[in-house]
C-alpha cells in the first residue's frame, strides 16, 4: 500500500517514541475490543470490511439513474456530512470537477453555511438545469442543511411536480430516527443508512460520502479496498510495526512538549479540502475537557508567501504534518525561454513536480532549522484507493491520539452550545429565558 510515515531531524528520539508502547498498545485494544470512552461509535474501525453489500449496490445504482437524468447533483450536508464527499472528489477528480467536460452531473454542495448569497449563487449556477439532490443529515434536524433542504426540495417540486421530485431527492440520514427519516418514509425518498455506531466525521465510506462518490463516477470499490488495506496493515499493537500509531504516539509526544497545534501542509490544490476534512475529523476528536492538538491546514507553496513567515519565525507552539505526493496526478515541464529575463532558464525542460519536490524538501529543512518538527506522510497517489487508504490512516490514528490524551474521541459536545445560542437569539420556542440573558449581553 502505497503510504509510507517518517519524522524527519531528532526532535524526538526513536526510544522516546517506542517506550509508549504499552501504552499505544491499551489503546489499541480499547478500540478493537470495544472498551474504550464512546465505543457505541466505533462501526469505522471493521467498516472497510463490514459494510452493507447490498446498500454498497443500491448506491451504485442510484448514482447511475442521476447520471442519466440529472446534469446536476446538489449536495446537502454540513461538517461530517459534507466534508468527506467534497475532498473525495477535489483529491479523486480534480477541484476543478465541475469545470471539465465528462459525462457525470455537476456537483454542488450546499447546508454547509448561512449564506444567503452562496445559496443565490448556486441556484443561479444551476439555472434550468435538470438536477437531483442527495440530502445528508444524521440528526435530521440541523439548522444548515434542513434550511438548504427546504429551498431546493420546493424547487424540485415546483419544477417536476411533487411525484417525480421525490424520485430525484436521496436521503442519507439514520437507519430509524430523525426528522429526515420520517419525512422519507412519509415522501417514498430512497434512504441510505448511516450507521448508528458510525459518528459524522468518521462516516466518509459509508453512504454519506459514497453516494456523491459514486455520482461524480468515482470507483467505489477502489475506495473500499485501499480502506480495507489500510485496516489490515494498521492493526498491528507493536508501534515499532505501525506506522499510524507512530504518528499517534509522535503527536502525543509533541504535544507534551507544548507544541499545540498541527499544521497539516500539503503542496498539491487537490489535498486543500482533504485538510478541512482532517481539520473537523481531530478537532471534534480531541477538543474537549479544554485539551487536545489545535489542528490547522496550509496549502504549500501558496500559503509560503502567506503564513509561511509565522511558521518560519513566529511561536514555536506547533509542528507540521507534510502530506507529499510522490507522482503527481498529470506532469508538466517549465518552458525554455530565449529571453531569461526572470533566470529560470537553469530550469528549463525540468519537471514542474521536481521544481515542487525542492519547495517541499527546502522547506521542511527550513522550518526544522527554525524549531519546527516536521512529520511526511508520503502518498504514492491521489487516486480512489489511495483516498480510502488515507482516509483509515488518519481515522485510525485520530482514535489512538484521543485515546492517548484521554478524552473521548467520539463525541462532539462542545457543537452545541452555539446552536443554544442562535436557537435562543432566533426566538425558537423554549428558549425564552436565554434568549432575554443573552440579549443583555450584546
Ligand atoms: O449529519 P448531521 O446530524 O446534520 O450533523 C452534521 C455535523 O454536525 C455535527 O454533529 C456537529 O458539528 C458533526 O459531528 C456532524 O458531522
Amino acid at each position: 500500500m502505497g503510504i509510507s510515515f517518517s519524522l524527519k531531524g531528532d526532535f524526538i528520539k526513536k526510544d522516546e517514541v517506542f517506550a509508549l508502547q504499552k501504552e499505544v498498545e491499551r489503546c489499541h485494544y480499547a478500540l478493537h475490543e470495544k472498551t474504550g470512552k464512546g465505543n457505541d461509535f466505533l462501526g469505522w474501525v471493521d467498516l472497510p470490511v463490514n459494510y452493507d453489500k447490498e446498500e454498497f449496490d443500491r448506491i451504485k445504482k442510484a448514482a447511475a439513474r442521476i447520471q442519466a437524468n440529472s446534469e446536476v447533483l446538489i449536495v446537502i450536508g454540513i461538517g461530517g456530512s459534507y466534508l468527506g464527499a467534497r475532498t473525495a472528489l477535489d483529491f479523486i477528480k480534480t477541484p476543478f470537477y465541475n469545470e471539465r467536460k465528462k459525462d457525470t452531473p455537476d456537483i454542488y454542495f450546499v447546508g454547509n453555511n448561512i449564506s444567503s448569497a452562496y445559496l443565490n449563487d448556486v441556484l443561479a449556477i444551476l439555472g434550468d438545469r435538470d438536477f437531483s439532490v442527495n440530502v445528508i443529515s444524521k440528526s435530521g434536524t440541523t439548522t444548515e442543511p434542513a434550511i438548504a433542504f427546504r429551498i431546493f426540495k420546493q424547487l424540485l417540486e415546483k419544477k417536476y411536480g411533487k411525484a417525480e421530485a421525490a424520485k430525484r431527492i436521496f436521503a442519507t440520514t439514520d437507519r430509524a430516527k430523525g426528522a429526515l427519516k420520517g419525512m422519507c418514509d412519509r415522501e417514498g425518498y430512497e434512504t441510505f443508512v448511516i450507521p448508528d455506531d458510525v459518528g459524522g466525521r468518521f462516516s466518509v465510506l459509508t453512504p454519506v460520502g459514497l453516494l456523491p462518490m459514486a455520482a461524480a463516477g468515482v470507483e467505489l470499490d477502489a475506495v473500499m479496498q485501499g480502506a480495507a488495506d489500510a485496516r489490515e496493515k494498521y492493526s498491528n499493537p507493536d508501534l515499532k510495526e505501525n506506522d499510524c500509531y507512530q504518528y499517534a504516539a509522535l503527536r502525543h509526544l509533541f504535544y507534551q512538549q507544548g507544541k499545540t497545534v498541527e499544521i497539516l501542509a500539503n503542496y498539491e490544490p487537490h489535498l486543500t479540502s482533504f485538510g478541512e476534512w482532517f481539520k473537523q475529523l481531530f478537532a471534534e476528536s480531541e477538543g474537549k475537557e479544554h485539551k487536545g492538538i489545535f489542528p490547522v491546514a496550509a496549502n504549500f507553496s501558496t500559503d509560503l508567501h502567506s503564513i509561511g513567515q509565522y511558521i518560519q519565525d513566529g511561536l514555536r507552539c506547533f509542528f507540521e504534518t507534510v502530506l507529499w505526493v510522490k507522482t503527481p496526478k498529470s506532469a508538466a515541464v517549465v518552458p525554455f525561454d530565449a529571453q531569461d529575463e526572470d533566470g529560470l532558464n537553469f530550469l528549463a525542460e525540468k519537471e514542474i513536480h521536481f521544481v515542487n519536490s525542492k519547495a517541499f524538501a527546502g522547506t521542511m529543512l527550513a522550518h526544522m532549522d527554525g524549531g519546527v518538527p516536521n512529520l511526511v506522510i508520503e502518498l504514492d497517489k491521489m487516486d480512489a484507493y489511495h483516498f480510502g487508504a488515507l482516509v483509515y490512516f488518519f481515522e485510525k490514528a485520530v482514535g489512538i491520539s484521543g485515546y492517548l490524551l484521554d478524552v473521548n474521541p467520539f463525541d462532539q459536545p462542545g457543537v452545541e452550545a452555539y446552536k443554544k445560542n442562535m436557537f435562543a437569539l432566533l426566538g425558537k420556542p423554549g428558549y425564552e429565558d436565554r434568549k432575554a440573558e443573552l440579549e443583555a449581553r450584546l
